[in-house]
């Protein structure tokens, strides 16, 4: 990292980060908020740039699209970055390391490596608060390997192998290897001179164990002087504390999680995730609360799906915030799947949570709680929101955010397997909605 001797925070953003998906650019940004980083979120690239931040996440929907597409997109919102002025360029993905048989990690940490003039990075998914450890180049989901967590049940991005050196070598030409845990364990100066000692074997990328937030720190520390880190957002913890220290970044300054503005109007939630995380919500909400299920199949034969739902949560706007949701079991929408194609079905579904959220904003609703990364992005688009001041976390991973514009929208942008089961009532609070009553009885948050 190069030093300055402007003083601190006067000379622009310093962090350029690209997230694959909504969700995971909001985690993100929740994990620099946190540590002391000024940070506004874009949705794709804005035509205003944002002032007076320390890091910038570029959220882009391109985790399923194909390769060729979430290069180019990865490649444009770099050039913007640059142009910004960031020093070090973060690539956002998911901690459960989503990816489709054909990509994207890889492919897009090449191509912003060689953009960079860069020739080698490190990936690391891990996030110890949601229970992602990483371990001899294994990812854990709690105490589960991965591809027994119920990823690999996942609609779009199926997980099936645990081993990431694998699954990250059969996404790029270039060699991965792996600074295993003892290496780790062993602090900052370690991992730094194991990654030369990877570049001499011709490593372009390596996969990092880490177990703890420790871990992460001083992964974080070694990777100072890497042009592009790449990972989920835990390993952006320790990468402030660079900034810090080469003395580019004051966080004594009123740096953390801004308080967001009220904002008036009904409140919503829409889930269009089937993890087991969003499941466990959906059904905990079901016990006391009004909700519509969105059935693919009727949308597929074109019945007034769309309407019926607005119908249903104009009848309870005023009252209380009906739940809208195509969550379901891995084996049901597997059934979709089968009758309509994986990709049609996702389209639709999205697609149709999409067109009810520009229905439910017309009935005047301006707090959204969204379940699902791909469900956040098809959401976000449809509302033409271009930018997302973040506020205080609500649970690991996902803050309350509230959209920069003409008409502010507050926003949950939750990951499908994030979340306690109480997730939507905490997150509609926190939103301000004062009607929520918690399973406590305590009012809002
Ligand atoms: N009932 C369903 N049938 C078919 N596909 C569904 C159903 N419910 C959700 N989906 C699709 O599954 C995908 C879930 O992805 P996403 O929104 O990213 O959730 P997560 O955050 O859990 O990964 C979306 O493309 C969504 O449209
Ligand atoms: O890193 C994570 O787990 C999340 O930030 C994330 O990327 C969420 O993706 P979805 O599960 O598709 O919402």
């Amino acid at each position: 990292m190069s030093h300055s001797s402007k003083s601190p925070n006067a000379s622009g953003p310093l962090l350029g980060c690209i997230a694959d998906d909504f969700t995971g650019a909001t985690d993100l940004a929740n994990m620099l908020v946190r540590e002391g980083m000024r940070t506004v979120q874009t949705i794709g690239l804005p035509e205003v740039a944002p002032t007076g931040v320390d890091a910038i996440v570029v959220a882009l929907k391109s985790r399923t699209v194909p390769a060729a597409q979430a290069v180019a997109e990865s490649l444009a919102a770099l050039a913007w970055l640059q142009q910004q002025g960031c020093r070090q360029f973060f690539f956002k993905y998911c901690s459960t390391f989503d990816s489709t048989a054909a990509g994207n990690i890889g492919q897009v940490t090449d191509a912003l490596l060689d953009a960079l003039g860069a020739d080698f990075t490190i990936a690391c998914p891990v996030f110890p608060e949601t229970g992602r450890t990483l371990y001899r180049g294994h990812l854990f989901i709690n105490n589960q390997l991965l591809n027994e967590s119920g990823m690999q049940n996942h609609p779009l991005t199926p997980m099936t192998d645990a081993n990431l050196v694998r699954v990250l070598q059969q996404q790029t030409a270039g060699k991965v290897g792996l600074i295993a845990y003892p290496i780790v364990a062993q602090g900052a100066q370690a991992i730094r001179a194991e990654t030369a000692v990877l570049r001499q074997q011709g490593a372009r990328m390596a996969i990092v164990d880490a177990l703890t937030n420790a871990d992460l720190y001083a992964i974080g520390a070694a990777c100072a002087d890497l042009p592009l880190v790449t990972g989920g957002s835990g390993i952006a913890l320790g990468l402030p504390a660079n900034f810090i220290r080469a003395g580019l970044l004051n966080t004594s300054q009123d740096s953390q999680a801004s308080a967001l503005p009220a904002i008036d109007g009904w409140s919503a939630v829409l889930a269009g995730s089937a993890s087991l995380a969003t499941n466990a919500q959906v059904a905990h909400w079901n016990q006391k609360r009004p909700s519509f299920c969105i059935d693919a199949l009727a949308v597929a034969r074109g019945e007034p799906v769309v309407a019926n739902a607005l119908a249903f949560a104009h009848q309870h706007l005023a009252v209380q915030a009906p739940l809208i949701y195509a969550t379901t079991s891995s084996e049901q929408v597997k059934q979709v799947q089968a009758a309509l194609g994986v990709e049609r079905a996702g389209a639709l579904v999205e697609d149709t949570l999409a067109e009810i959220a520009r229905g439910l904003f017309k009935l005047g609703v301006r707090r959204f709680v969204v379940a699902g990364g791909e469900t956040s992005g098809a959401v976000v688009k449809a509302l033409h929101v271009t930018a997302l001041r973040i506020g205080k976390q609500i649970d690991p991973g996902v803050p309350a955010t509230a959209s920069i514009g003409d008409v502010p929208l507050a926003l949950a942008l939750k990951s499908g397997n994030f979340g306690a089961v109480d997730f939507f009532e905490k997150a509609l609070g926190q939103l301000g909605d004062q009607r929520i009553e918690m399973s406590d009885g305590t009012i809002g948050l």
